[in-house]
């Protein structure tokens, strides 16, 4: 159990579905800009989330929130597609808590490296499914100063970080503006689905 990507997973007619719910999340808990904690220096790209816990950013920190900070309305729920992706290609047993979704607009939109650490749990993987305009992806290993290698993911792609590489640091180096044409104004929307808390039985 590791990394994995699957490339061009999802057909046009699946990733125009996905887009379609994101357009209606959107509706509803809009696309905010965090600035990061400390500078207070904005993020180059808007976040939203789907779950009963939304990854947020402000100045005090990084953190999961039951509501839309700008809002304060809990975020909608995880739609069941999403829900059945994740079971399909994570088989953990627990459903996913959060739904971040990040939009790339275009030139500029970066991620950079980091680790997704901020969940009390670490045992369930993270499922990423990207949308759009190919992005420049940068996978490294445990350690931030480990070796990263680079490789582009494409509309319809899915990653999952199992096992160890579900704490390997990754960031977004650039889109290839233009890749797609499924966003109707471009760029690209990158969906991750998470567990946040440890389960209870
Ligand atoms: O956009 C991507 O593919 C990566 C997103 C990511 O690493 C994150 O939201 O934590
Ligand atoms: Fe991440």
């Amino acid at each position: 159990m590791g990394f994995r990507l699957l490339p061009d997973h999802l057909n046009r007619e699946d990733q125009q579905a996905l887009l379609d719910l994101v357009m209606a999340l959107a509706q509803e808990a809009p696309f905010t800009r965090y600035v990061m904690p400390r500078t207070g220096r904005p993020f180059s790209i808007d976040m939203t989330n789907a779950g009963s816990q939304g990854w947020i950013a402000d100045r005090s920190g990084y953190r999961y929130s039951p509501v839309q900070p700008v809002t304060g309305r809990p975020w909608p729920a995880i739609p069941a597609t999403l829900l059945d992706l994740w079971h399909t290609h994570t088989g953990y047993p627990h459903e996913p808590e959060c739904c971040l979704i990040n939009h790339y607009r275009g030139e500029g939109a970066r991620l950079s490296l980091h680790r997704d650490e901020d969940e009390e749990t670490f045992d369930a993987p993270i499922l990423n499914i990207s949308l759009g305009d190919t992005a420049v992806f940068r996978l490294g290993g445990p350690k931030r100063t480990d070796p990263t290698r680079s490789f582009p993911v494409t509309s319809g792609s899915i990653m999952i970080f199992a096992g160890p590489s579900r704490l390997f640091y990754h960031g977004v180096d650039r889109l290839r503006v233009g890749s797609s044409q499924l966003l109707p104004d471009g760029g690209r929307l990158n969906l991750t689905l998470r567990r946040v808390t440890r389960p209870t039985r």
